[in-house]
């Protein structure tokens, strides 16, 4: 044995035993269980209970920092320590996809199989998907195939009607009003790189779109300050407003909306954009970019924010919405928090379907 390798055990053992008192109440799976669950997937999509990974919106404070710390954990012992962790080990997972993807295919399917599972990546070429058999189908044929659906798609009301009818945790891969895996990889990012999250005040720069809403349905909760600058016509939808107000109230954090950038970006320690003409919007892209003038994150705008200033992208990036000065600079996280795209998504599918528990120490949250 190496001298490195028994450092690195000894390191281990210490970790572990210094956070044995430190876990937070596990997080119990919160499949539909039973017909009265069905009440909650009502008409409106934005209030509907978060059975399984719709949206964040029903995961609290608690459940989203133990996720947080659950991919830490597998980071740290996976890629660290170069442990072998397969809780997933007889698992499947579905990836239903109805759009393109790089980082959410890529992350998924590599995270599965590290962590022992098996992924089938299904396109609506491979799959009767919504054409010669119905989505509710779909979804009670794989779930006796599958332990976890995973499914991109066009309209959120189709997660909906997946999670509705499949017997399996069903997880957001993107739709239209939500992408919450996206942003628990920014929060693994920041925890990373500040070393906590209460405080930080995030601007958002751009389109009031599906990144919008999630960090909205969990920013407050984690003790994130948010700063929404979005051009008229485009703000993050009105529900979604009202429940991001409260989940401000609730954890004392703040939310602002305003049509200047300069203004959300005023002492920023974060500022996050995305891109202005989403999969989709194609057709509208000549007038968004006309809508969007003004909005690009680039030199000038970033030196009204903080010293400490850092920029993420969920990706891929066009030049439009930000400058390569800032997209390549020391301040942009944005490989970090591409690659914290496969240790979330790997935490979400693990604690959805297995009692996996963190064993490093639990993350220091506040400064
Ligand atoms: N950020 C993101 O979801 O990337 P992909 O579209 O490549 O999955």
């Amino acid at each position: 044995m190496s001298l490195r390798s028994i450092f690195n055990k000894a390191s281990r053992s210490v970790s572990q035993l210094l956070c044995r008192n430190q876990r937070y109440p596990a997080i119990i799976p919160q499949r539909l269980r039973s017909d009265d669950s069905l009440d909650s997937f009502d008409d409106n999509p934005y209030s509907f209970v978060d059975e399984t990974f719709l949206s964040m919106k029903g995961r609290n404070e608690l459940e989203i920092k133990h996720l947080l710390w659950i991919a830490a954990d597998l980071k740290e012992r996976i890629k660290k320590w170069n442990e072998t962790i397969r809780p997933l080990e007889g698992k499947s997972v579905a990836m239903i996809f109805q759009k393109r993807s790089t980082r959410t295919r890529v992350s998924t399917e590599t995270g599965v199989a590290l962590l022992g599972g098996h992924s089938v990546f299904l396109t609506e070429s491979d799959i009767h998907l919504g054409v010669s058999e119905s989505l509710a189908d779909t979804a009670r044929v794989l779930s006796g195939f599958v332990d976890v659906i995973l499914a991109r798609v066009n309209v959120h009301d189709d997660l909906k009607t997946l999670a509705k009818n499949a017997s399996v945790p069903v997880v957001n891969g993107l739709s239209d009003i939500f992408h919450p895996l996206q942003i628990l990889a920014d929060f693994l990012t920041l925890q990373e790189h500040y070393g906590y999250l209460h405080g930080l005040n995030l601007a958002w720069v751009g389109d009031g779109n599906n990144i919008t809403h999630s960090l909205m349905m969990a920013a407050p909760k984690v003790g994130i300050n948010l700063n929404i600058a979005t051009p008229k016509g485009y703000e993050p939808h009105t529900d979604l407003r009202k429940a991001c107000a409260e989940f401000a109230e609730e954890h004392g954090t703040s939310v602002n909306y305003t049509s200047d950038p300069r203004e959300a970006c005023a002492g920023a320690n974060v500022i996050v954009t995305d891109t202005w003409v989403s999969m989709g919007q194609e057709t509208e892209a000549q007038k968004r970019l006309k809508d969007f003038k003004g909005y690009q994150v680039n030199d000038e705008l970033v030196k009204v924010a903080a010293d400490n200033w850092t920029f993420l992208h969920c990706l891929p990036r066009k030049p439009y919405e930000v400058s390569d000065e800032v997209f390549y600079s020391d301040h942009s996280l944005v490989w970090q928090e591409a690659e914290n795209r496969k240790w979330t998504v790997m935490a979400v599918i693990a604690s959805l379907v297995t009692d996996l528990e963190p064993e490093i120490p639990v993350p220091k949250w506040k400064q």
